[in-house]
Order: structure tokens, then C-alpha cells, then sequence
């Protein structure tokens, strides 16, 4: 990660920015709390948090809403400045370094354009290619192509579909090539078709290039697809932030089984989690309850061909955690 004009520095000569991607944290997030004016009194909407991201994580940043999600974001690129504590984006101060920073960040917010909506799509790619000073036309070709905008380069983004569009929007944040990107909420809306190639793409960009990405999202079946660290925050307060498998970990003795019976199931260690319209969801501990137990309860209760056992997933996990 460090530069050739740094490697031939000794550590002993570099700033303490430079020193901290050199260590390869890409982002230091060390005690930080933010509160905004509200109608009466403050909102402490960030609550004292700490994280590093390293270069090439892909962080997906997760809590329901009001979390604290967007405003991680803004103080990170440097829109606003924290209450309390320190930020490093990219070595720097971002509030500092706003302008020298966005030269290597890219970001895709899903309520806001970088797109002019009058214009062919490919004019506001050769338009941000002119504002980041960068003539690499195979890179944008690349995109493109990987990103399956040809049959509609031309169009007028206001005629995109939105999974047209928020391909279009996923190029315009890369065309500098950053080495940080943020998505918020990117996904939102989108079909499953068109996710698949945002996340494929996302997950092959972060391999090729190192690009470090941090995902905002409610959509947690994507963070669980693609991420290799998780950060999860509730009420402005970290609950988790470390390497996914570990966080999955934690709930590797729990297993659920779906009932396909509309009755609720009254068994001593199994827990209903999920009520559908034709089955119901338990969780149990293996350690407490087996499958070789249930299975005889089941057969008893002649419901046994009506039963179905998986894994948790990331999005139990994260309902079970009560987050
Ligand atoms: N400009 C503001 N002024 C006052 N309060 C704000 C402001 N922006 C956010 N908040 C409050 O700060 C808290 C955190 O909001 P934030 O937008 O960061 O959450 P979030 O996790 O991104 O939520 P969502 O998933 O709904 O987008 C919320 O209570 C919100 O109402």
C-alpha cells in the first residue's frame, strides 16, 4: 500500500499518516461520538466508537435504522467533523483533507446522483474522467463491460431503469480508480439479477485492485456474500466489530428447523423464531437438543416429513442478537 516514493524511507522518517498505511489501517476510528441538535435536546447519534479497517477488507457496516450508519459515513468523508475523538481516512484528517481525499475514495450513496440526468450516461462518466484529471479510457471500458451498461450508454440517464442507473452510478464512482469505496444503501431497490452483478463485480474489484469497501446495507444475505469483516452498531453504540466467520462463530451450536404446521409447537429447548403463513420457524442449541431427539418428538407427533433443518445464517444471527 505504500507508494514507491515512500519504500524508500525508513518508518523513522514517515508522517504518522503515512506510518498508519503502511500498516496497512486504511481507516482509525478511535473513540468518536457525534451529536446533533435535535427539536429539544441532543442526539447522541455515534456513542464513543473504535474500529481500524484494514486496506482490502470489505467491511459491511450493519444496524437497523437510526443505528448510526450514515453519520460513520459523513465523518469518515470528512462532510462533518465528531463531537468527540479522532478519525484517519487514507493517513489524513478527512474533515482536513476533504478535497486531497475524495481523489481516492469513490462512493455510491442510494439516494443521491453523481449522474446529470439530461445527459447520455457516457457523457457524465468523460465528464468525471475530466474532473479526476484521468484518461483511462480501458479502465472506463472495462467497467462497461463488466458492469453490462453497453446497450444503454447513450440513453439519458432521466430513461434508466434504476438497475441501470445504479450500475451507471457504481462506474461513475470508480472511474478516478480509488482505493476506497463506499456504498450506502447502493443495493436498495435493486432486482436480483442486477445485485448479482454489482456484488460479483464488487467481490472481483476488491480482488484485482485491493479496493477497500465498506457496505452500508439492509440487506444482510449481501454483507454475508461478500464481506470478510463485520461492524454492527446499534444505537450509536459498536456491538460487533470483527472477522465474519467469528461473528457467525459465536452461533455455531444453534441450529433451526422449520415446521411446515400453522399449530406453534410447544418442545422444552426449542425456541419459535419465525412465524410464517404455512410453516414456523425454532431455534435450538445442538448441544441441549439433538436433531436425533427432535426427529423421535417429531415422529410421535406424526409431523415428522414436515420438518426441514439448516443452518443459521448471518441474517438470523443478527435477529437473534436483537439487533
Ligand atoms: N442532521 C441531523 N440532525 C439531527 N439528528 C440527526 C441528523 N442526522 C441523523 N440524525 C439522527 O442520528 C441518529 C443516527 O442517524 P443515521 O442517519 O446515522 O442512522 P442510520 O443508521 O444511517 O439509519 P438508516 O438505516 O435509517 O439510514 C438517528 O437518531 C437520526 O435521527
Amino acid at each position: 500500500m505504500c507508494s514507491t516514493k515512500n519504500s524508500d524511507k525508513s518508518e523513522h522518517d514517515l508522517s504518522a499518516g503515512e506510518q498508519t498505511i503502511m500498516q496497512n489501517k486504511i481507516i482509525e476510528v478511535k473513540t468518536v461520538s457525534k451529536a446533533y441538535k435535535g427539536a429539544t435536546d441532543m442526539i447522541l447519534a455515534l456513542n464513543d466508537i473504535d474500529f481500524n479497517i484494514e486496506v482490502g477488507d470489505i467491511v459491511g457496516y450493519v444496524g437497523q435504522n437510526g443505528a448510526g450508519k450514515s453519520t460513520t459515513i459523513k465523518l469518515l468523508l470528512g462532510l462533518m467533523l465528531p463531537t468527540n475523538g479522532e478519525i484517519s481516512v487514507l493517513g489524513n484528517n478527512p474533515f482536513k483533507k476533504r478535497i486531497q481525499n475524495a481523489k481516492q475514495i469513490g462512493t455510491v450513496m442510494g439516494q443521491k446522483s453523481q449522474l446529470w440526468w439530461e445527459l447520455p450516461l457516457i457523457d457524465s462518466f468523460k465528464f468525471l474522467q475530466a474532473m479526476y484529471d484521468t484518461k483511462d479510457d480501458a479502465w472506463l471500458a472495462q467497467l462497461i463491460d463488466l458492469l453490462e451498461v453497453n446497450d444503454f450508454l447513450h440513453k439519458p440517464v432521466r430513461e434508466l431503469s434504476l438497475g441501470q442507473k445504479m450500475r451507471g452510478e457504481l462506474i461513475a464512482a470508480l472511474v478516478h480508480q480509488p482505493k476506497l469505496l463506499f456504498l450506502d444503501e447502493a443495493t436498495l431497490g435493486l432486482d436480483v439479477q442486477t445485485k448479482n452483478v454489482f456484488l460479483n463485480f464488487l467481490m472481483q474489484l476488491n480482488k484485482t485492485k485491493q479496493t477497500t469497501i465498506i457496505m452500508t446495507t439492509h440487506d444482510l444475505r449481501e454483507v454475508e456474500r461478500i464481506a470478510n469483516k463485520i461492524i454492527l452498531i446499534d444505537h450509536g453504540q459498536l456491538k460487533f466489530n470483527g472477522a465474519k466467520s467469528d461473528f457467525i462463530a459465536e452461533f455455531k451450536n444453534m441450529e433451526k428447523v422449520e415446521i411446515y404446521q400453522s399449530a406453534i409447537l410447544e418442545v422444552p429447548g426449542l425456541k419459535l423464531y419465525q412465524e410464517n403463513q404455512d410453516s414456523n420457524v425454532y431455534v435450538f442449541n445442538i448441544d441441549e437438543l439433538t436433531e436425533k431427539q427432535l426427529n423421535k418428538i417429531f415422529l410421535e407427533a406424526d409431523i415428522i416429513s414436515n420438518v426441514r433443518y439448516s443452518d443459521l445464517d448471518l441474517t438470523d444471527i443478527l435477529t437473534l442478537s436483537g439487533i
